[in-house]
């Protein structure tokens, strides 16, 4: 068998992932996980999550509402809750597909807020002082606004705001800086896109929501644009990569070059004793 690349074994073992998962186990730990972080803070009493209808926040919203669910029932404390959150710019296309992620996961409350009015705001007042935004740019500030929109909901139901950061997005730094890679809690780090499918249809999830083609929907040129047509690898080669499998050579040159060009987003900000 071919020797794994050495960044390889790194990166494994950085981001804790497991080569074989058992679903049923993995939905515990980050059930318990979120209940032992309520449980552990005083005052803390909800679970924000913004609903997209794609795989990610359908499993970490699911996993959200369980622990809410098990923490009322053990406690006899009816204030937890899991807030959904929608958060389209404008219309979205897919919006019946976040309803039906909404559906499944039986969320306690939703909330709704359209970012456009707020996003296209920040805009034009960044366009007012000369500042041309790019599309792309403009797709991190809509990012961003979503963020916001999460905190405040937070802010007002003693919440922590979860991200859905896993492994298969981490390694690529596939996620904007503050914007949804800002959060309080990832109960999906550790995790690659096939296990966290995995963990989908072993909850009997809507199969068209964990089939579904990943994307971050940034873009208003390029709508629906696939993470992996951004990226220019795939996440079955992403997960083989990190299960530790082997992969072309220019595969893993790709990862890896995301990987390091992306290590300040996995960092707390720089201070004069990094190096
Ligand atoms: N497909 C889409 O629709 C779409 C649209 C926008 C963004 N995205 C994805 O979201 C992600 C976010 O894009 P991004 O990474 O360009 O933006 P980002 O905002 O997440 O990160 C860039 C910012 O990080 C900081 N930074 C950059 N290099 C740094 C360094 N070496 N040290 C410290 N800080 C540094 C700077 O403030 C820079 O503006 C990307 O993976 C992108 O592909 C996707
Ligand atoms: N349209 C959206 N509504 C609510 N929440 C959203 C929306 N788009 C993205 N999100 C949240 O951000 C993360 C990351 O999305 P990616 O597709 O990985 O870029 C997603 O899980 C939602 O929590
Ligand atoms: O984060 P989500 O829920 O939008 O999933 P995906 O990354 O697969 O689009
Ligand atoms: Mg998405």
């Amino acid at each position: 068998m071919k020797k794994l690349r050495k960044l390889q074994q790194e990166i494994i073992d950085t981001l804790r992932v497991q080569p074989t998962i058992d679903p049923e186990q993995e939905i515990r730990r980050s059930v318990d996980f979120m209940k032992n972080y309520l449980k552990r803070i005083p005052g803390l009493r909800s679970l924000v999550l913004g609903i997209s209808g794609g795989q990610d926040s359908t499993l970490a919203g699911a996993l959200a509402e369980m622990a809410v669910r098990e923490l009322r029932e053990e406690t006899g404390d009816h204030t937890y809750k899991f807030i959904a959150v929608r958060l389209p710019y404008g219309i979205q296309v897919d919006e019946s597909d976040a309803m039906r992620a909404i559906e499944f996961m039986q969320a306690d409350e939703v909330v709704r807020v359209d970012i456009k009015p707020a996003a296209d705001a920040m805009v034009d007042a960044l366009e007012a002082n000369g500042i041309k935004i790019s599309d792309f740019n403009k797709g991190n500030i809509k990012a961003r606004q979503r963020m916001i929109a999460q905190y405040g909901i937070a802010g007002n139901n003693a919440g922590i705001v979860i991200g859905t950061d896993h492994a298969a997005e981490s390694v690529t730094g596939f996620y904007t800086k503050f914007g949804d890679g800002g959060a309080d809690i990832v109960p999906l780090w550790r995790l690659d896109k096939r296990q966290g499918k995995a963990m989908l249809r072993y909850l009997n999830a809507p199969v068209e929501l964990y089939e579904k083609i990943p994307t971050a929907d940034l873009e208003d040129n390029r709508p629906a644009l696939p993470d992996e047509v951004a990226l220019g690898v795939t996440y079955d080669d992403i997960d083989d990569y990190l299960e530790g499998r082997s992969v072309d050579d220019d595969v893993a040159e790709k990862i890896e070059g995301w990987y390091k060009r992306t290590a300040h987003k996995r960092a707390l900000p720089y201070t004069v004793f990094d190096n």
